[in-house]
């Protein structure tokens, strides 16, 4: 991950704030009854303990609920708190806090958007100051970017954990402004006993989302005050003030972001055009709408940005080209038009296309009726994503993601099993960073890279001159390293019997003794495993321990492969908006075909396809003949059969052939896919195996696996 360093870097620092309980502590076991609240909570405050034993007693129906009426979103928000986070809102840990370097990265990766928010954080704070209030800038993940605070209170939101760089998500903070604005994807105000945490209480946080040109939410703009008695109702005029300020800076982003492109702007009113409450689109030099904005689909009155995007300008309005162009050079000038359909009459002005800017814009098929073309503005690559940005929308994702949340503080141990390729290391990083170890190192082993006369040292450590060729310091060893963090061993599968068992022994007592000492050292241990094998399978075969992956396996989640993800338009656009530098376009045939493809190598494989195709093509646009053959020569199995079915001879081969899967005339088009990427890409390598299986971004044992799946012999003259 760039930026990052795992394995003995850490990531975020803790800050005690208030002087409670370390984080690590949370969510060991359910949260069931309001005992949990009654018997942890040392605060000695009885408003926070009756706080705690409301929440509890609402979410379990058990005890005290709150006197109070709690609406229907804050329920919502605490039983996630509960069941999903396994919160407890008695306990008060650490406030987490991005360290230096990442917040940096972070900020400079939303360096465009904390610019113009900040110009108009300062408008909102000249409104609003003297009440009270602070002013914070989030990233979609609730990490703090930037804030505007009175500086004689700046103390008192400091120990109530309102710092630049905390992570005030709902996973972590439980129900808050911030975190419950981006779960709920609306805005909200959170009035302090809405909170889920005691600790919270004296707070009352509104927070509005802010979109990008493509809709999707990138930060919070928040209003927190601490320590206010004001009614919850008087809450309601700062939540419209930071509801104006946020789309204000959805405006402006809107506007620098589509600069390459023609912006048309209109109203009803002629005396709200070029003003906030307007509507915009982009339009491409073809008239075609590449992007557009919230108040465009309210006054069109349409289900959704798609429904816009792609559809043309004449489609909308009774307008020419030659009165756009016309519009156009005179910028300010509004003219009037009717929508071609509802016959409403609207008042709207161009703004010039900028050349020098740059955007991305992304052709594809047409869809259900109206879209033809995809507008996608580039998007900074996060530094690590986060469960739920993994998750995208596929149904089997989010599962995978509301079941890990709820372990994300316990021990039990993790097994991550999917093909190569789908995100194995990425969720168990994200995991990582979802729990209270966040802090703390995330050291990765790839048990079937390692060397199988290296790993035992490599893993458990050794001490001075304990081998020969030893480091004369001796080493700490994986294990170690990753103690009060989490040691992540991929390709679990691969490692030999005598080794399972002494990590068995690891695991059950806790403790580790490294090569050439008789002094066990104590370790706290989080493990997640990951495999593309059968260890079932293995374990009949006798060559998986049956009891070491009973050990590993507490829960198990099964990642999907990219082509059974049912948002995979989603990821693929994702991936060219985080991949690309600078404008592109994908013509719709190159884009039908990577949405058609099935992606063998999944995750990793997309990218360095989409790497490439951005790195070759010409003119920024990216055609099929930038496509890998792989990809280019691809057809889906309907197209596939119809060609079988048009060559006589074909149908004779089928016919004559019942061919088991595996050889080279398959009749799994997936894997006939497969065993044809792998051929091009080994000779395309001379044969090279490193370069091969670094072309393909898997691993060189995964490349020899699939080889021998294949059937495709490598003499030992040609590994490398
Ligand atoms: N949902 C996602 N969106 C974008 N990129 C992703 C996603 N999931 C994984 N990736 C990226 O895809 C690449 C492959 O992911 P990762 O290494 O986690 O896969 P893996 O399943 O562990 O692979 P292997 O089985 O070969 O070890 C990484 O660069 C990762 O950051």
């Amino acid at each position: 991950m760039p930026g990052l360093a795992f394995g003995t870097v850490s990531l975020c620092r803790c800050v005690i704030v208030g002087g409670y309980r370390g984080c690590g502590e949370e969510n060991n076991e359910p949260i069931t009854d309001t005992v949990t609240a009654n018997t942890r909570c040392s605060m000695g405050d009885t408003a926070l303990v009756q706080h705690a034993r409301g929440v509890l007693g609402l979410v379990n129906g058990l005890g005290a609920a709150p006197r109070t009426a709690i609406e229907e979103p804050i329920k919502n928000s605490w039983q996630r708190c509960v069941n999903d986070y396994r919160l407890d809102p008695a306990r008060s840990h650490p406030t987490c806090v991005v360290d230096t370097r990442n917040l940096k990265e972070l900020q400079g990766q939303h360096e465009e958007l904390v610019d113009i928010a900040r110009a108009e954080m300062d408008t909102l704070y000249d409104q609003i100051s003297g009440s009270g209030y602070a002013l914070l800038l989030t990233d979609v993940n609730g990490i703090i970017l930037s804030e505007k605070i009175d500086p004689t209170l700046t103390t008192m939101f400091r120990s109530a954990g309102l710092i630049i760089g905390a992570n005030w998500s709902e996973q972590t903070e439980g129900t808050n402004g911030i975190g419950t604005c981006i779960a709920e994807g609306r805005s909200i105000t959170i009035h302090r006993a809405d909170h889920f945490r005691a600790r919270h209480i004296g707070l009352s946080c509104s927070g509005a989302p802010i979109r990008d040109p493509n809709g999707s939410m990138i930060a919070v703009l928040d209003a927190s005050v601490v320590g206010s008695h004001d009614t919850r109702s008087s809450q309601m005029h700062t939540m419209a003030l930071v509801n104006t300020s946020a789309r204000l800076i959805e405006k402006c982003l809107f506007l620098r972001r589509c600069q390459p492109y023609r912006i048309l702007r209109f109203h009803s009113r002629p005396e709200f055009v070029n003003l906030l409450h307007d509507a915009a689109l982009a339009l491409s030099d073809d008239g075609t709408i590449v992007a557009a904005d919230d108040m465009a689909v309210a006054l069109l009155q349409v289900p959704g940005r798609t429904a816009l995007i792609g559809s043309r300008v004449s489609d909308l309005f009774d307008v020419g080209e030659a009165e756009l162009a016309q519009l156009a050079s005179t910028r300010q000038a509004l003219f009037p038009v009717r929508d071609v359909r509802m016959g409403r009459r609207y008042f709207i002005s161009m703004v010039p296309a900028q050349r020098s800017a740059q955007l991305m814009e992304v052709h594809r098929p047409r869809q259900r009726g109206f879209v033809d073309r995809v507008h996608v503005t580039p998007q900074p690559r996060p530094a690590v994503m986060s469960l739920t940005e993994l998750a995208g929308e596929d149904p089997e994702m989010l599962r995978n993601v509301r079941a890990a949340g709820r372990v994300v503080d316990s021990q039990v141990p993790m097994l991550i099993q999917g093909p190569t390729g789908a995100g194995k290391e990425a969720f168990a990083k994200a995991v990582h960073l979802a729990s209270a170890r966040a802090s703390k190192p995330f050291v990765a082993v790839n048990c079937g890279a390692i060397p199988e006369t290296l790993i035992e040292s490599e893993l458990f450590g050794y001490r001075p001159g304990a081998f020969t060729g030893a480091r004369k310091e001796g080493a700490r060893g994986y294990i170690l390293q990753s103690s009060g963090g989490t040691l992540f061993l991929d390709e679990i599968g691969d490692m030999p019997l005598n080794l399972q068992t002494r990590l068995l022994r690891v695991l059950e007592e806790q403790e580790v003794l490294p090569l050439g000492s008789d002094t066990p050292i104590k370790v706290e241990l989080r493990v997640i495993s990951a495999s593309h094998r059968n260890l079932r399978d293995m374990i009949r075969a006798g060559t998986f321990r049956e009891d070491l992956y009973y050990r590993l396996n507490g829960m198990t989640l099964e990642l999907t492969a990219l082509r059974e993800r049912g948002d995979r338009e989603r990821v693929i656009r994702q991936m060219i908006a985080t991949e690309s530098t600078q404008a592109v376009s994908i013509d719709g045939d190159a884009f039908a075909r990577l949405m058609a493809y099935p992606w063998p190598g999944n995750i990793r494989e997309l990218r360095n396809v989409i790497r490439t195709a951005l790195a070759i093509c010409e003119g920024s646009v990216v055609r099929m003949v930038d496509l890998p053959s792989e990809l280019r020569h691809y057809q889906s199995e309907p197209a596939a059969n119809a060609a079988i079915a048009s060559t006589p001879q074909a149908v004779a081969t089928v016919d004559m052939h019942s061919t088991p899967a595996t050889t080279p005339m398959s009749d799994n088009p997936l894997l006939d896919a497969e065993r044809a990427a792998i051929l091009h890409a080994v000779e395309q390598c001379r044969w090279n195996m490193t370069l091969t299986a670094r072309q393909l971004g898997m691993s060189r044992n995964t490349l020899y696996r699939k080889l021998k799946r294949h059937d495709i012999a490598v003499g030992d003259s040609r590994r490398d």
